[in-house]
């Protein structure tokens, strides 16, 4: 046996010294890594589930097991507002850290976990995924007049033409007494929307009834992708790198050939629709040197992909909600016909009338508090000099964030009976604490970040809702079903439903 060979007579260990010194060296980082994180590391008293101290694949695990908001919410409740959820990302749900994290003037940046949203090239990030601040505000600017109220109401028609075609779809569902699978259509219905406010056009979905150019799926995959990537984000750009080398399909080049057919129609003249949609304003803008060309790719591309799937989640929960608590639909109704009957709506519903109706405004808000569309903490990185968050000093760099499942459900905000569909809260509440209830509703962020679709997805909820229930009556298939729902990033739910004409159909 030489001196260097110490595999002894089992074989098990390698000949080469090289290969031992790498076994050791390995060996030794680990020791030094878990002793840093059990006795040195300034959060090792953060409680959370064990393996999350030391590994990421904790929460990537969690998230392929499924149902991952709810994981959260029963680590909360078992170790409190702060819970370890990888070795250095933290779930918080303590309201003060809320606003220190997201507040007015919050220097808490997008974590890297948005970079596996958006493009591997750091000069083409879109208004999602783009960290910086600056760089955001700039980018933001330049387009927030195409989300304004003003421009939401030459956006409306597009509206009232998808909410008709999902009528008459409904109407044909009740005569053959069909049962569907009520988000697959509600995302028909805002992809199609979706598509008529942006591009003039919709995809047609509630007509053909498939993907034929597998857009859905394309966004479907690029959000789990991007949600377990997100995870390890030194990943996103060397897996694209291989994937472009190997020539393999990336899911989201199918959304993005769609843009650039669109644009070029645009320009070639070859679109003959009605226009006043995001592509003509977009192209206005370009023309007038107010943005460039990729911005008019990404701004089209982040309303498909933040867009259309997240207003489906919505209008799902309302409908199961609504379909499991016959009395308030019945509410619902009563609103509707009342305010039918005064001339106080038109058909189709106008938004500013929608808007008007209390009712409905506390239905909505009710099924976006408890069922939110996205189911993971919205990461933010601790800015330099750190921060007091709940208990705890964080030091700058540590990745932290609220889950809007968890900020929708603290019991001093909304009541003691936060998991419960109760839209009556929201009329109840006194003035300041309707006012607390507004801006602790998490579902579209806030701050610098929230979502700048809100009032598109509004417009469309607080139009078609109303459409549906003064029409038809929703029955699930098996009455005692409950509903599936699982978060890869969005939190899509599964149900099945008949619908009814209804006689007095207003
Ligand atoms: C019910 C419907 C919707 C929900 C629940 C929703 C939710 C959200 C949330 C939670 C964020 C913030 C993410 C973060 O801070 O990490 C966000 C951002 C964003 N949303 Fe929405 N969204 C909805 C509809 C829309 C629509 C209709 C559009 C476009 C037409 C849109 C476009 C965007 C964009 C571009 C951002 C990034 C904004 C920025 O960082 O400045 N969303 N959305």
């Amino acid at each position: 046996m030489s001196a260097y060979d110490v595999r002894g007579e089992s074989g098990i260990l390698p000949s080469r010294p090289t290969t031992l010194y790498l076994l050791l060296a390995t060996l030794a980082v680990i020791i030094c890594y878990v002793f840093y994180q059990f006795f040195l590391s300034p959060l090792r008293n953060v409680p959370g589930p064990y393996l999350a101290r030391f590994t990421r694949l904790w929460e990537l695990n969690s998230l392929r097991a499924g149902n991952f908001q709810r994981t959260q919410i029963a680590y909360h409740e078992k170790y409190g507002p702060v819970v370890r959820i990888a070795p250095n990302r933290y779930s918080i749900t303590d309201p003060a850290a809320f606003k220190t994290i997201y507040g007015h003037g919050s220097k808490f940046i997008k974590s890297k976990f948005y970079y596996a949203f958006g493009h591997p090239d750091l000069t083409k990030l879109d208004l999602f995924s783009e960290r910086d601040i600056a760089s955001h505000a700039l980018k933001r600017r330049r387009v927030s007049s195409l989300y304004s109220v003003t421009s939401l109401l030459s956006y409306e028609h597009f509206v009232d033409q998808n909410n008709l075609q999902l009528c008459s779809k409904l109407e044909q569902f009740a005569g053959t007494g069909r049962v569907f699978n009520v988000p697959t259509w509600m995302q028909y219905y805002a992809f199609d929307v979706i598509g008529s406010i942006s591009v003039g056009k919709s995809f047609g979905y509630m007509e053909m009834e498939t993907d034929p150019r597998g857009i859905l799926s394309a966004i479907h995959e690029s959000m789990v992708y991007g949600s377990r990537v997100g995870l390890f984000p030194e990943l996103h750009a060397p897996l694209a790198f291989v994937a472009s080398k190997a020539k393999l399909p990336i899911p989201f080049d199918r959304v993005g050939d769609f843009i650039t057919e669109q644009i070029n129609n645009r320009r070639s003249g070859k679109f003959t629709g009605v226009q006043g949609d995001f592509l003509d304003k977009l192209l206005d803008l370009k023309d007038a040197g107010k943005i460039e060309e990729w911005d008019i790719q990404t701004t089209i591309g982040a309303n498909i992909a933040a867009g259309s799937d997240t207003t489906a989640i919505t209008l799902s929960a309302i409908l199961y909600f609504l379909i499991k608590h016959p009395e308030k639909a019945k509410k619902l109704h009563q609103e509707i016909s009342e305010y039918a009957t005064s001339g106080k709506i038109s058909d189709p519903v106008t938004f500013q009338e929608g808007q008007k109706m209390p009712y409905l405004t506390a239905v909505i808000k009710e099924a976006l508090r408890l069922h939110p569309a996205t189911g993971m903490i919205l990461s933010r990185i601790v800015p330099s000099g750190g921060a007091v968050l709940g208990d705890y000093f964080f030091p700058a760099g540590s990745e932290v964030g609220c889950n809007p499942w968890l900020i929708n459900a603290n019991e001093n905000i909304y009541g003691s009976d936060p998991r419960v569909f109760r839209p009556e809260r929201w009329l109840e509440a006194s003035e300041s604490n309707s006012a607390a209830m507004d801006t602790n509703l998490f579902s579209f962020g806030t701050g610098a970040r929230t979502c700048i679709g809100k009032n598109i997805s509004l417009l469309e909820v607080t139009k078609v809702i109303p459409q549906l229930f003064r029409k038809f009556e929703f029955v699930l298939e098996n009455p005692n079903d409950e509903w599936g729902a699982d978060c890869g990033w969005f939190v899509k739910q599964s149900f099945r439903c008949r619908v009814k004409v209804l006689a007095s159909n207003m």
